[in-house]
């Protein structure tokens, strides 16, 4: 595929990673030249905001960018080489359900955990499946990176759904715990770190970790994982301000607590919800959660700065920075476009890369990325306790996604019932019968 320029689309034109993410393109424009973006997003009032702004500092800083934005999906996904998708279908608003809802019967309500999870995976798959669907019909080389949550489901859902597709299920989450781990180790981020790691995506473990010379760096990391978990790995970098709130840095401090289950593996921050559910449950305000907490910063702050760009004509002063994290989007690319051979953790197929696991499941590991797609890195077998949470998990994600399919009530409520973040079948159907009165625009039809 290696091309002098590549065409970009962003789905989900609106997200308040976008500009950030847009940014990023530009200031790695070096070694992946995008000649062409294109914003594409259901919400034509939102995306304006962001657009708008966006239009205003590419013209200050790359005028020879052709920059478009568009809800027109013939528009949007012609002529394309990557679509970078992270929409949110029901936005903020539903999010705020997904946590609130299962807070209200006792259970953890989280973004992509539990019954949250389940109810965010029911509304997301259609909405990630459309717009793959756009993107074969009229770029049919191109290739999709989605990070769209919860990425677990959505992944599962394409498995399924679209098997031959050209999707690439990604998340961000342990590039920022080796991040973190580098900084643990006096070194710079994760492009300095070797890793094994194996799981579901918001859910595995890293197994080895070693610098660029070899050396392994587990006995210094278990030692700062058992007193600190991952606190005081933090990197002051700018970049990564969402990191500073209050429910993050009791994320990466309860990491002790589930690192100390196996101090043999560094797990995901994830796993606290599943491990601590009546800690998470405790220390959550069911009046004020997560998504309240960015909807009151990271969106007024992303939307008040276009606003602002737009009001003053010039980006100039706007505060927009590149998104850090999302460098490892353009490495991504950059290893599918120009066949860098470069190690990944992707959301794949199992067959066999988790040995004794359930070959269907879609499991994160780590991959060799080039032209042709990515070859999975053998993980071996998996320990008991791990494989136990596994099997629990993947069979839960495997059966919201087969209610999704076939409109099944029975099947949703097994897979809440299942979750090791809800007590009891008959917890689980009081959730499910609140989710579905409050997802009913988005969800299909259970019977
Ligand atoms: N995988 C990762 O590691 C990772 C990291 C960060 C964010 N995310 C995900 O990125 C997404 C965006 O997050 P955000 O907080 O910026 O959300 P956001 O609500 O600010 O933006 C999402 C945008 O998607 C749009 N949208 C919703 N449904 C759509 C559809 N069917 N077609 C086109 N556009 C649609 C919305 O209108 C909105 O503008 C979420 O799914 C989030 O979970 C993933
Ligand atoms: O609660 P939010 O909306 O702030 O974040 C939820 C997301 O958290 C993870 O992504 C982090 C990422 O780990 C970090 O490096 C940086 O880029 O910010 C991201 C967003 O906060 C997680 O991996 C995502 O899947 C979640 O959506
Ligand atoms: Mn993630």
């Amino acid at each position: 595929m290696a091309k002098s320029s590549y065409a970009v689309t962003i789905a989900g034109g609106g997200s308040t990673f976008t500009p950030g993410i847009a940014l990023m393109l530009l200031k790695e424009h070096d070694r992946f030249p995008v000649d062409k973006v294109i914003f594409y997003d259901n919400d034509a009032e939102r995306q304006e905001i962001v657009a708008k702004a966006c239009e205003i500092y590419f013209k200050e800083n790359a005028p020879e960018l052709d920059f478009s934005y568009t809800t027109d999906p013939e528009e949007a996904f012609t002529g394309i080489d990557f679509v970078l998708a992270h929409i949110r279908v029901g936005k903020y608003a539903m999010r705020e359900l997904d946590e609130k809802i299962p807070l209200k019967y006792g259970c953890v309500g989280q973004e992509t955990c539990g019954a949250g999870g389940i109810a965010y995976g029911m509304r997301s798959i259609g909405g990630v499946i459309e717009i793959l669907d756009y993107m074969e019909k009229y770029s049919p080389d191109a290739w999709m990176l989605n990070y769209s949550n919860p990425a677990a489901i959505v992944a599962e859902a394409c498995r399924v759904l679209r098997p031959n597709s050209k999707i690439i299920n990604i998340c961000d989450m342990p590039i920022d715990l080796m991040d973190k781990m580098a900084v643990m180790c006096g070194l710079n981020d994760h492009r300095d770190l070797q890793y094994s790691y194996y799981g579901l995506n918001h859910y595995g473990w890293f197994t080895k970790i070693f610098d660029k010379q070899g050396n392994d760096l587990m006995p210094q990391i278990k030692e700062h994982m058992a007193k600190n978990g991952y606190l005081d790995g933090i990197s002051h970098e700018e970049g990564q301000e969402q990191h500073i709130d209050e429910s993050w840095v009791h994320t990466f401090g309860k990491a002790k607590d589930v690192y100390a289950i196996d101090p043999e593996t560094i797990p995901n921050t994830y796993l606290k919800y599943y491990t601590f559910p009546d800690y998470v449950v405790e220390t959550s305000n069911p009046d004020y959660t997560r998504a309240n907490e960015v909807m009151d910063g990271r969106e007024k702050k992303v939307f008040g700065a276009c606003r602002k760009v737009i009001e003053t004509g010039t980006a100039e002063g706007a505060g927009f920075e590149a998104d850090a994290h999302a460098t490892y989007i353009v490495d991504l690319a950059c290893a599918l476009a120009e066949n860098t051979g470069e190690r990944f953790l992707l959301i794949v197929p199992n067959d066999g890369a988790v040995s004794n696991f359930d070959e269907t499941a879609m499991v994160e590991v780590p991959c060799i990325v080039g032209s042709n797609g990515y070859e999975k890195i053998c993980q071996g077998k998996v320990p008991q306790w791990q494989k136990g949470m596994l099997e629990q998990q993947v069979s839960v994600e495997k059966l919201v996604v087969q209610a999704w399919v076939e409109g099944s009530y029975q099947k949703l409520w097994q897979a809440l019932s299942l979750s090791a973040t809800i007590p009891s079948a008959k917890v689980a159907k009081q959730i499910l019968d609140d989710l579905i009165e409050a997802n009913k625009d988005y969800w299909p039809e259970l019977k």
